[in-house]
Order: C-alpha cells, then structure tokens, then sequence
C-alpha cells in the first residue's frame, strides 16, 4: 500500500483543476478525505456533502464561498501559502450543499470527515488562528491552528497547517496518534498536503509503526499527499527548500494526545 498520492492536474469543470482528492475509494482511510482544487479567475465549484462535514481552506487567492444561505466575500489571506499569513477558511456541516467561486486565481483545500452530527456554517477567519513556534535546533517550525481541538466548532475535524524552513525537521520527534487510549493517547489519522519553496524541492517523511510492519519513506514533491493511517510520522527538509503542509486529522474523539516514540524523546529534553 503507497502512502503516497501525488499531485494531478485534471480539469474536472471549465477552470477548475483537480490537484488531489484522495478518500475512502482509493485509500485505506476511515476518518478523512481531501481535494485539493486549482480554479481560474472566475470559475465556480460546487458540491453537495453527503454524511460529511467540510473544511474549506482557501490556500492561495480570494474565493466567494456560498453554504446554508450564507456568503462569505473575498476570503483568503495570501497569493501563496509560503506568504506565511493565516488564511480563512470556512466550515461547512453535513449534508449541505456548498459553492467557490474564484474571485482571482486560487488554490482550494477541501478537508472531509464522515459524520451526521451537525455543526452551524462558520467562517474561520485566519486572524483567529492560534500561532506556535515549535520546536529547537534543527526541528524548528512555525504551526498555525485553523481547526484545533479547543475549537469546538466541528463534529471530528482538525486542520493546522505548518512550516518548515531549510535544513529543519518537523512531526520530529516523531510522534504517533493511533491507539484509542485517552486520556494518554488519541486515534487520529492524518492526511498531509504538502507544498514546497521552491516548487522543484522534495521533502523525506517516513512512516512508520512500532514493530515496523508498516515502514515507508516517501520522496514527497510540491503538491503531493501522504496519508498516514497509523504510526509515526517525522518529515525532513533538505537544505536550500522551504516546506510547507496542511494536515487533516480525525478519528473517533476530537482531541490530539499523541505520544512520542521512546527512544526519540530525549530530542525534546534538549537544553
Ligand atoms: O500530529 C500532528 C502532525 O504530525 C503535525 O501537525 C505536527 O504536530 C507538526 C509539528 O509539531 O511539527
């Protein structure tokens, strides 16, 4: 099984451009789903959620989304994710039909997790994201919130996106969140859309369980996705790039308790 989907370009509608979309029909994974859609100034897509909740991200440009009788105007922060400024987003509950359209040209994720539990539509706007600078020596990054877990705005959903600059390791030490076991330790899986600076660069993530039945090092390029359904999952920036991802993470409870493997977390203790 490759954990790895890498990027498309198939224009599913006039000036919509399909990147990715990865989910229960080609992956292994039960708690998360994503598109990722390129559309041309002016183009429009639209979607009806089934037993699905959605976060919309707008990852570049301005886009007009329309859910549950509401629009939201002229959202999105940034011409590029690497402008590194919080973006806005827009929550949209489920089974309720939502629209996009470019008002420039722009990048679009749309991050899914199966419930019927609803949740209101809400605009998450980028100046509400929680910032953190994680990290020392050599696995520095920069972590912007959009949907954490003490956002009670989503049935299952969490989204943050992170930064890596040259040289630095991030998801390091490497940590897992795959037994259901709170208060220690929570079940999410994730999906990772990564995005890098510049674009020809590549990043390595392994991933890996505990008795390495599962262990995959993946050359991952600008665009790609990896989906991590269980085990730890460390990232590593060659010199010379900048890296960027956007993670979804679900699973049975909304909480992020994940847990370091052992013979790693002497990294953190570092002075
Ligand atoms: O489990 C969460 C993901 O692995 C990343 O969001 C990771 O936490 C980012 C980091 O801390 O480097």
């Amino acid at each position: 099984m490759s954990l790895l989907y890498q990027k498309q370009n198939q224009e599913i509608r006039p000036g919509v451009h399909l990147i990715q979309d990865v989910n229960a029909s080609n992956s292994p994974m039960k708690y998360t789903a994503v598109k990722v859609l390129a559309l041309d100034a002016n183009a429009s897509y639209d979607e009806t959620l089934g037993d699905f909740e959605a976060g919309i991200v707008v990852l570049a440009g301005k886009v007009t989304v329309t859910a549950d009788q509401q629009r939201f105007e002229g959202i999105g922060q940034r011409q590029s994710v690497f402008d590194k400024i919080p973006t806005d987003s827009v929550y949209v509950g489920t089974g309720l039909p939502f629209g996009i359209t470019a008002q420039t040209a722009a990048k679009i994720l749309i991050a899914y997790s199966p419930t019927t539990t609803s949740f209101p539509v809400r605009l998450l706007k980028g100046d509400i994201h929680q910032i953190e600078h994680r990290g020392k020596y050599q696995n520095k990054r920069l972590v912007q919130n959009i949907l954490p877990d003490d956002l009670p705005f989503a049935d299952k959903l969490l989204l943050v996106e992170v930064y890596t600059d040259s040289g630095n390791w991030s998801s390091y030490p490497p940590h897992r969140h795959d037994h259901d076991n709170l208060p220690t330790e929570s079940l999410l899986e994730e999906i990772y859309y990564h995005e890098m600076q510049p674009k020809q660069g590549f990043v390595f993530q392994r991933v890996y369980t505990d008795d390495h039945s599962l262990d995959e090092t993946m050359t991952v390029q600008n665009q790609d996705v990896v989906i991590v359904p269980k085990g730890y999952h460390p990232v590593g920036v060659p010199d010379g790039y900048d890296s960027y991802y956007l993670n979804i993470m679900a699973g049975p409870t909304r909480v992020w308790h994940f847990h370091n493997a052992p013979e790693h977390a002497w990294i953190i203790d570092r002075k």
